[in-house]
């Protein structure tokens, strides 16, 4: 995690629903402000309780804690809030534009000012074109597009994104990591939930996994996936049957064919080994650092599997 305040701190947040189910058990998390944090679960972790906790829509068996520096359940401080729910439904008699007034009026937004702001999101979400047909016309992901501005209508600090790209195509996921980051960009805190780990990955700054209503793993992304770590030298060239002794005889060098994977304990090797390479003028051609991927670590901590890391 960074050293920047936070935007939500909890504690002890516990759920118990009537029927015994223990949604939450004991979860603490912190929100730096002005990034973008991702909450990653199977199904049923809990992702939506808590959320739906946070946003006061149910109440908590137990919870302590800030959110925007108020404490959790301040109704004002929600006004500095905006919310996408999971399986967002809008009248399908409306049009886009209709649904973004609308939420733009519950927000308390005056009529002069919606006009402009809602050709603002409707520009921001890629739905100008489409932002006088109604609801029931609108595929999945043009609904979820929607949906974000609405969230967005009220130029909300802190924004809560339950699945954003549920049912998105990818050209509209590439768009909407695009917005996340230009929130960012303008300081605000961006929450997101979803099981879609690549996507994750490439947007969030921060991340917990919550399982069986367990926070089992939180941290930023550049920590977390940086575990286990090693570099890759990808090279051109023969070795001399002297230097692939000398690679060979340390146990954290790992040489392929046309390629060498060093540990991480043995980065500190790595310039001694470039050095040796190009003495025997070996061509380099790249160098790269390997990590873990995000469902690498997700699969680890929740199932205790693994699949091996990636490059990047
Ligand atoms: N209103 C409710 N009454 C009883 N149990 C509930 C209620 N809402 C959720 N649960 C249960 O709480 C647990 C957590 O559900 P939640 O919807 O928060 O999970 P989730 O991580 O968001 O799952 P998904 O990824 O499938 O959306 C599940 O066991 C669910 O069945």
């Amino acid at each position: 995690m960074t050293d920047r305040p936070a935007a939500i701190d909890i504690i002890h947040v516990r759920k118990r629903f009537s029927g015994r189910v223990e949604a939450l058990r004991d979860v603490a998390l912190s929100v730096p402000a002005g990034e973008i944090f991702g909450l990653l679960g199977p199904n049923g972790a809990g992702k939506s309780t808590l959320l739906k906790i946070l946003l006061t829509i149910i109440r908590p068996t137990s919870c302590k804690g800030v959110m925007l520096g108020q404490p959790i359940g301040h109704k004002k401080t929600l006004q500095k809030v905006g919310y996408l729910p999971e399986h967002v439904q809008f009248p399908e008699y409306l049009t886009g534009r209709q649904v973004i007034r609308y939420s733009a009026g519950l927000s308390g937004i005056c009529s002069k000012f919606c006009k402009k702001r809602e050709e603002e999101l409707l520009g921001l979400v890629g739905m100008n074109e489409w932002a006088n047909r109604k609801m029931r016309t609108y595929s999945k992901g043009m609904k979820q597009r929607i949906g974000l501005a609405q969230a967005l209508v009220n130029d909300p600090e802190l924004v809560f994104l339950d699945e954003p790209t549920d049912g998105v195509d990818p050209q509209g996921r590439k768009e909407m990591r695009g917005v996340l980051k230009s929130l960012r960009d303008q300081g605000k805190t961006i929450f997101v939930n979803s099981h879609l780990l690549g996507e994750l990955e490439m947007v969030c700054d921060n991340v917990a996994i919550l399982n069986q209503g367990q926070v089992v793993k939180q941290g930023s992304m550049k920590e977390l996936t940086a575990c286990d770590s090693a570099y890759t030298i990808e090279f051109v060239g023969e070795l001399t049957s002297e230097l692939k002794a000398s690679l060979a005889s340390k146990s954290q060098i790992k040489l392929g064919e046309q390629s060498l994977r060093v540990e991480r304990e043995c980065a500190a090797d790595i310039q001694v080994i470039i050095d040796q390479l190009r003495a025997k003028q070996v061509v380099i051609e790249q160098i790269t650092r390997e990590k873990q991927s995000l469902e690498d670590i997700f699969l680890e901590t929740v199932q205790g599997t693994k699949t091996g890391g990636y490059r990047k």
